[in-house]
């Protein structure tokens, strides 16, 4: 706990200078000042000459002109208050400082205070005044300004079905995180299967578009455009030396919600909650990060309690030199993290994986897990249905959404249909891909990416035009599977649903949009119009459905499924890079992870409340395929890796192989530890 005491002695003058409001003039900003954060300290403590990146930072509302013209913050309405020029005494640095109430202004630090204090990184960009943080106070407590938007029905997620009950369970578990970490993530291991839903998705939607709103206790790192030159020393304001593995966003694309800006932080936490509760990462070793480079959202840029930057989307060269600042800023500071690009908008998304994929340890979520997880389910679907997997050749897909998501599906199965034998322009013509404009054809303009061109239709089809709807498309194709990733809600109408279910005996009915009211269908509407025969499994959970008495089990299709245990087999063999190869051993090892009798009843997916060992063999099939491609490194996971091929031979030996039992025991698990008292400089 950083120690405090009260003076106004004269040494302290210096640091009196720097306090807001103060009439004396500073000649100039202290330490590591940037053109994108001059000290407001700096500029004679008037606000309004802080320059314009200062402007949106500095609220004037909160702040008063005095009898000689200064400008100073309005502590009290009306009332001069002398004691802001009291300094508090803070003898800690970073994070300490923020998780020090007595010291903690939160949001309100100044610029000048977040240099000084090592906290820029820390916070969301934007900078609000104690008035504003009143405010918010006020709103919680005479109205309950949070709970109410939870209740309320224009809420687009609430009306379609979010419970605020979700919602309290959020806000409870988080208010638990925030205190005690082991006890939060023992809660979360033990009680996955019910709890993901509150922690993952659908809530975490909920919690993104309400992050400002709802921000108290500030996680992980905030890169902002405004870093810009800096973000390296900004990376060592990061109080731990050892970080294992990144999830960052740009906020562009959450879920299915659209541009949320920095608000996006929410989903780079609930993924990392999954890395220790699901893989067994440590807490301490994990970190959440967004890149704040403005918004698109209107809506967002004029709600008062936004604390992303109020600045449109940077773009093009601009917006590339800022992520590979990231990338280069995180790479000097901790070589060894993995890092997990996450809800990047698809314009950048492949663009990034293939700037960094070769010489960083990285995968993009969106495209390579979510890809992963999708071929396991086909896979588990024809093993539910006895056929061996090479009968995936055989299956015609009709596929809405053609953004990163969906385009690295596509590319995912065709690469399996090729795996088995298929050439690639047979595996390609297994599949219809739609996007908001209809069926893609060859006679669609140029502006169709030309990854996505590969699998346009020829134009002149039989009779299908470029731009059919899906009901059209899936009454011509009569597919055997109909795959989800719009991000568009119900688009798939109950005589689409028959259609897929009349051409074909058991459909594979995969809406796998986020959050739940994205979902291309619903449960129940999969059951009812396939008349029970199809296979379900959506990107968020649902409850498990019925047909004529006859319970029919919800998969899960999400990549949770693999990306814990992904992320834990590289980082464990200190993999160099994420290939190919170890993408499919992830999905191969998903697949392998059912139970037969659970295929027998179409649950394609292994339950959740075993989450533990679905990672174990996803991160030891990893492993091992590293190993045979030569990129895994270290030593111990290496020597574990070839003792478990000396007992069992390249085939993996079924669930429980001594690599799996290497894997379990690097697991971080949430006990309590005996605690040792350290002083500083001893064991740094
Ligand atoms: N289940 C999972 O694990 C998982 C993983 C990643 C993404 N997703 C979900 O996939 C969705 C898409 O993600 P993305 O990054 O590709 O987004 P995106 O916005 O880049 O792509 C959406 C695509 O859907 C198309 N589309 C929109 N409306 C359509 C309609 N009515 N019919 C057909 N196509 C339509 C768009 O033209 C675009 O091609 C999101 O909802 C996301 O939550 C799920
Ligand atoms: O976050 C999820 O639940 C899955 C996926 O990464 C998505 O973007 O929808
Ligand atoms: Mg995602």
């Amino acid at each position: 706990m950083a120690m405090i005491r009260r003076s106004s002695s004269a040494k302290w003058q210096p640091f009196l200078q720097l306090l807001p409001g103060n009439p004396r003039p500073v000649p100039t900003c202290l330490s590591r000042s940037t053109a994108g954060a001059r000290c407001i300290a700096g500029s004679a403590g008037s606000p309004t000459a802080a320059g314009a990146d200062d402007d949106q930072a500095l609220d004037l509302k909160g702040v008063e002109t005095t009898s000689n013209g200064e400008h100073r913050w309005k502590y009290y309405r009306g009332i001069p208050d002398r004691r802001q020029e009291l300094p508090t005494y803070v003898r800690d640095l970073g994070k300490s400082v923020l998780a020090d109430p007595l010291v903690n202004k939160g949001t309100a630090f100044l610029w000048s205070e977040r240099e000084r204090f090592h906290l820029r990184g820390l916070l969301p960009a934007r900078m609000v005044t104690m008035e504003e943080q009143t405010e918010k106070v006020l709103g919680e407590f005479r109205e309950g300004a949070w709970d109410k938007a939870a209740r309320d029905p224009n809420d687009e997620m609430v009306s379609a079905g979010l419970t605020p009950d979700n919602i309290r369970k959020w806000e409870y578990l988080k208010g638990i995180q925030a205190q005690n970490e082991t006890l939060f993530f023992r809660v979360l291991m033990d009680n996955f299967a019910e709890m993901a839903s509150v922690v993952y998705t659908p809530t975490v939607g909920w919690a993104c578009l309400n992050y400002s709103r709802m921000f108290r206790v500030a996680r992980g790192m905030y890169f902002s455009s405004r870093d810009r030159g800096h973000m390296t020393s900004i990376a060592y304001n990061w109080p731990s030396h050892e970080v294992d593995a990144i999830v960052v966003t740009d906020g562009s694309r959450i879920l299915g919600l659209g541009d949320l800006g920095m608000n996006g932080m929410g989903i780079s936490i609930g993924k990392l909650d999954l890395y220790v509760a699901a893989a067994g990462f440590h807490p301490a070793r994990v970190l959440p990060c967004v890149i704040d480079v403005g918004t698109n959202n209107e809506k967002l840029r004029k709600d008062k309690s936004y604390l992303g930057l109020n600045q449109a989307r940077l773009e093009g060269d601009e917006y590339l030199q800022i992520v590979d600042e990231f990338v280069a800023a995180i790479k000097a500071r901790w070589p060894k993290a993995l890092i997990q690009f996450e809800d990047f908008r698809t314009e950048y998304a492949s663009k990034l994986l293939e700037r960094y994929r070769y010489d960083h340890l990285c995968f993009n979520d969106d495209i390579q897990g979510t890809a992963a997880t999708a071929l396991a389910g086909i896979y588990a679907g024809l093993s539910a249905m006895d056929r061996p997997y090479s009968d995936i050749r055989d299956l015609r897909f009709v596929v809405c959404g053609a953004g990163s998501a969906g385009m690295g599906v596509v590319h995912w199965l065709s690469k399996a249909m090729e795996k088995h034998g298929a050439t690639p322009e047979e595996a390609a013509g297994n599949f219809w891909v739609l996007d908001a404009d209809g069926l893609i054809t060859e006679g669609r303009n140029a502006s169709i990416e030309k990854a996505t061109r590969r699998f346009a239709r020829p134009a002149g089809d039989g009779t299908l035009e470029d731009g059919a709807d899906v009901e059209t498309v899936v009454k011509k194709v009569r597919p055997e599977v109909l795959l989800g990733l719009s991000g568009a809600g119900r688009i798939w109408s109950p005589q689409t649903i028959e259609a897929l279910a009349e051409g074909t005996e058991r459909p594979l009915i995969f809406p796998m949009s986020n959050p739940s009211h994205k979902s291309e269908c619903s449960a129940e509407d999969a059951a009812k119009y396939a008349q029970g025969r199809g296979i379900f499994a959506s990107g968020s959970p649902f409850e498990d459905a019925s047909f004529e008495g006859k319970v029919l089990p919800s998969n899960q299709s999400n990549n949770l499924y693999v990306f814990p245990g992904l992320a834990l087999g590289a980082k464990l063999c200190q993999a160099t890079v994420v290939t190919d190869g170890m993408i499919m051993a992830a999905s191969e090892a998903l697949a392998g992870s059912n139970k037969a009798e659970d295929l027998a009843v179409g649950r394609i997916y292994p339950g959740l409340s075993d989450v533990r060992s679905i990672s174990v063999s996803v991160a030891a099939a990893v492993m091992r395929q590293a190993h045979s491609e030569g990129v895994a490194t270290h030593e111990k996971a290496i020597a574990a890796i070839e003792r478990d091929l000396r007992s069992f031979g390249d085939d993996d030996g079924g669930p429980q192989t001594a690599l799996d039992h290497f894997v379990a025991n690097e697991m971080y698990f949430p006990v309590y530890t005996p605690l040792a008292y350290v002083p500083r400089g001893v064991l740094e």
